[in-house]
């Protein structure tokens, strides 16, 4: 099978992810990325310059109406809350044959992606084990983690995955394709329930989960919630896939912090809904209690409104 080379990537989301994934494909060929946003974004962006590691990056912004090829591959690096608008945004530049991922944190996004826009330009995906950090635009990172993808339906051959995996390897973007991308994905979220939660509270940098600490059992106890509930979707979390996030935690820069807590003191709307909101409504379908879980709800909806 001739593996398709995907020549153009169009990213919506110039954040964290977006900026750092951006920036790589850039390096490849600077004619390869461009970035989707509206006018006021983009005028942000050219007045204030878009900084990765010290290096000012100048990329090219393309507007829904603009009057550009379909999208070999769109990225979707937006927040949860912004998505619905993202999908919107992304519509005109999809054509017959364009790949879309969603790097997007929670199970729930490939879903929503795939009802408007249709599943057979989706793979799922995530990203784990880098640490940016974004202040407006300015972001640094040490770890640029790795992007982990797959076909649900076809597994990790399928000529979509060949695709993405011959990009990467151009790009020199870290990936995985495992053989089961959504027992995959619930081992992210569950890493995400336990640690993007318990450092908002706590307000704790990677540092303070990287031992044997009362925030690191503090992250264990809302991650358990998660474990148990995978059982009644044919994942069945262990507790191994615990003490593989842990290890990946210790990987990154002890100042390093989560995205929700970066969101918290940015005063930032944060992503509670698709991380407690979504174990806390999984329970109740399933009579499974989550009080850790509605615990952190309450505390970060208070951090929310008590911020802004
Ligand atoms: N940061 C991290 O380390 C990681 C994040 N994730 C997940 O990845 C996702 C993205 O996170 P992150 O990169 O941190 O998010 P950021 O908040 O850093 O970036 C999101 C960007 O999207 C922009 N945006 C929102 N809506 C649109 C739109 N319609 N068109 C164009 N741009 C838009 C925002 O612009 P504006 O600010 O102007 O609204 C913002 O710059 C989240 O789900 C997160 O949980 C996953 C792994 C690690
Ligand atoms: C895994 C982690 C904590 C950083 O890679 C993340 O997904 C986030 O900050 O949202």
């Amino acid at each position: 099978m001739s593996v398709k080379t995907i020549n153009n990537v169009y990213v919506v989301g110039l954040g964290a992810l977006g900026g750092m994934y951006a920036s790589k494909l850039q390096d490849l060929n600077p004619g390869i990325v461009k970035i989707i946003a509206d006018l006021p974004r983009i005028e942000k962006y050219r007045n204030s310059g878009f900084n990765v590691n010290g290096t000012a990056r100048a990329f090219e912004y393309i507007s829904p109406g603009d009057q550009v090829p379909f999208a070999d591959l769109i990225v979707i690096t937006v927040k949860f809350h912004a998505l619905s608008q993202a999908i919107q945004d992304i519509k005109p530049f999809v054509g017959p044959g364009t790949l879309v991922i969603s790097l997007l944190n929670g199970i729930g996004s490939e879903e929503l992606i795939a009802a408007e826009i249709g599943s057979e330009h989706l793979l799922h995906a995530y990203a784990v084990g880098m640490d940016a950090m974004r202040e407006g635009t300015t972001l640094s990172y040490s770890k640029i983690g790795r992007i982990v993808f797959g076909d649900k339906e076809n597994g990790n051959t399928s000529a979509k995955v060949l695709a993405l995996k011959d990009l990467f390897e151009r790009s020199g973007i870290p990936f995985l394709a495992p053989d089961n991308i959504e027992r995959a994905l619930w081992t992210k979220f569950m890493m995400n329930v336990g640690i993007n939660q318990a450092s908002t509270i706590l307000k704790a940098s990677y540092g303070e989960f990287q031992h044997h600490t009362p925030a690191r059992e503090l992250m264990i106890m809302a991650a358990r919630e998660v474990l148990n509930l995978s059982q009644f979707y044919g994942v069945n979390l262990k507790e191994e896939d615990i003490t593989d996030f842990i290890k990946i935690i210790e990987t990154l820069s002890a100042d390093g912090k989560t995205s929700m807590l970066q969101d918290i003191e940015a005063e930032r709307k944060t992503e509670v809904e698709i991380f407690a909101g979504a174990v806390i409504a999984m329970g109740k379908l399933h009579q499974i209690p989550t009080p850790v879980n509605e615990t952190f709800y309450q505390i970060i909806k208070f951090m929310e409104l008590s911020a802004g």
